[in-house]
């Protein structure tokens, strides 16, 4: 399976297309929908969040709630484009006109995409790399993730997602008995975390970051069961599932790093504090005593909750600004800001728990290729047999 988007932050919409993906597999605008408004959610999140009504129109594959086998083409529209077609230059402006805008954007913001972004295509107006560097794009990731977790669910896996760090305060792993209670309790939390001894504690530093004028960071970590054993390879180096989830992750905006399992910690401890002991019952077949790899061993998925965390760094866009470089005039100025999310680590959680589907259910429809949703369902159940019978 594959899947690109396209499109700008203020432009008139964001688009993807899936490829790949069985026919008869049942799907929803609800499914979607319903994705789409997670992401939307979250305390610290800027004025923009309010303008957005995130919706999918399904404009291609899907037919009477189920897909056809052909590409599906998913489309959210930008509320927010009305107030910026001329900006946008979707009236088709002559040069005097845009000039009369008097928009463009010369300033680089120091940890943006800005300067890289205009020196590699040649653009001296930044409004054009801002436009697609914006994190905006993840909407339409999140809907193609969306399409990928009701695949998973329907084969009997579950994402889930929480939030273990904001600016420093930081959460008790989460004790959950199932992953659904996971699931409904953050989701019930306005920064998505289970611990809610420190829900306000984070509230309060990203009220304080946002008062200061700065932004904060956090970490995220996702959380799957039902994965069935043996989905990667340990034969190639570029189909090994942990370092496609690592590089799902790290291309999520304003993700610095990854860890799988116990993570960094485990360069700390002993190999025996490390490793996950093997055990076999009638019932299970075999399974780990514990989970410290995080369910993966050889780039394969182990049968174990796969566990990812991601760590996303403060957003760039600062009301207190930091020094940078006018690309026409060469002058130091400090950076003015209209608006911006002063701490997205929420949304940003459902944004991971979108990016991890999407490369499970790939990999899934990579090692059991069916073009019937039926097929595959009748694959998987009958792979899981055989695991247990091994
Ligand atoms: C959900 C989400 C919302 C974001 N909101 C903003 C924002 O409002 N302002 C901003 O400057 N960056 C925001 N970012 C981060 C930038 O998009 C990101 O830092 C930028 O694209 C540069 O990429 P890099 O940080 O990965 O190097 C957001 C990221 C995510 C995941
Ligand atoms: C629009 C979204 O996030 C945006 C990501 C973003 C950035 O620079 O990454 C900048 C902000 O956009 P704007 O400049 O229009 O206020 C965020 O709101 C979204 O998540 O849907």
């Amino acid at each position: 399976m594959r899947y690109l988007t396209a499109g700008e932050s203020h432009g008139p919409q964001l688009t993807t297309i899936i490829e790949g993906l069985p026919a008869g597999m049942p799907i929803t605008n609800e499914d979607i929908n319903e994705e789409l408004g997670r992401r939307q959610k979250g305390h610290g999140r800027g004025r923009r969040m309010q303008i957005e009504k995130d919706q999918a129109f399904i404009s291609a594959g899907i037919r009477h709630g189920y897909t056809l086998g052909s590409p599906v083409a998913l489309v959210v529209e930008n509320d927010d484009w009305k107030h910026w077609t001329k900006i946008m230059g979707s009236e088709g402006l002559s040069e005097k006109k845009a000039e009369e805008i008097k928009r463009k954007i010369t300033r680089p913001r120091p940890g943006h995409a800005d300067l890289n972004g205009g020196i590699k295509y040649g653009h001296r107006d930044l409004r054009n790399v801002l436009e697609r560097s914006s994190a905006r794009e993840t909407t339409v990731r999140v809907a193609a993730g969306a399409v990928a977790k009701k695949l998973l669910s329907l084969l009997g896996i579950e994402v889930a997602s929480h939030v273990l760090e904001i600016g420093g305060v930081k959460a008790e792993p989460p004790a959950y008995e199932t992953i659904q209670q996971l699931q409904q309790v953050t989701e019930e939390s306005s920064v998505r975390c289970f611990d809610k001894n420190v829900e306000q504690q984070m509230k309060d530093a990203i009220d304080e970051a946002k008062q200061k004028g700065d932004s904060i960071g956090g970490i995220v970590e996702v959380i799957v069961e039902g994965m069935p054993v043996g989905v990667g390879s340990y034969v190639h180096y570029d189909r090994k599932l942990d370092a496609k989830l690592a590089a799902a992750i790290m291309s999520i905006n304003a993700f610095k790093g990854v860890e799988i399992g116990l993570g960094f910690e485990a360069a700390h401890r002993f190999g025996s504090e490390v490793h996950d002991e093997i055990a076999w019952d009638e019932e299970k077949g075999y399974y780990r005593k514990t989970n410290r790899l995080g369910g993966f061993e050889g780039g394969m998925t182990t049968g174990m909750p796969i566990v990812v965390r991601g760590v996303m760094k403060p957003i760039p866009t600062l009301y207190k600004p930091l020094k940078s470089v006018d690309i026409d005039t060469k002058e130091v100025f400090e950076a003015s800001v209209e608006r911006s999310d002063s701490c997205a680590v929420p949304a940003a959680a459902v944004v991971a728990e979108a990016v991890v589907a999407w490369e499970l259910a790939a990999a899934i429809v990579d090692q059991f290729p069916s073009d019937r949703y039926e097929q595959l369902a009748e694959y998987i159940r009958s792979y899981r047999e055989d695991v247990k019978g091994f």
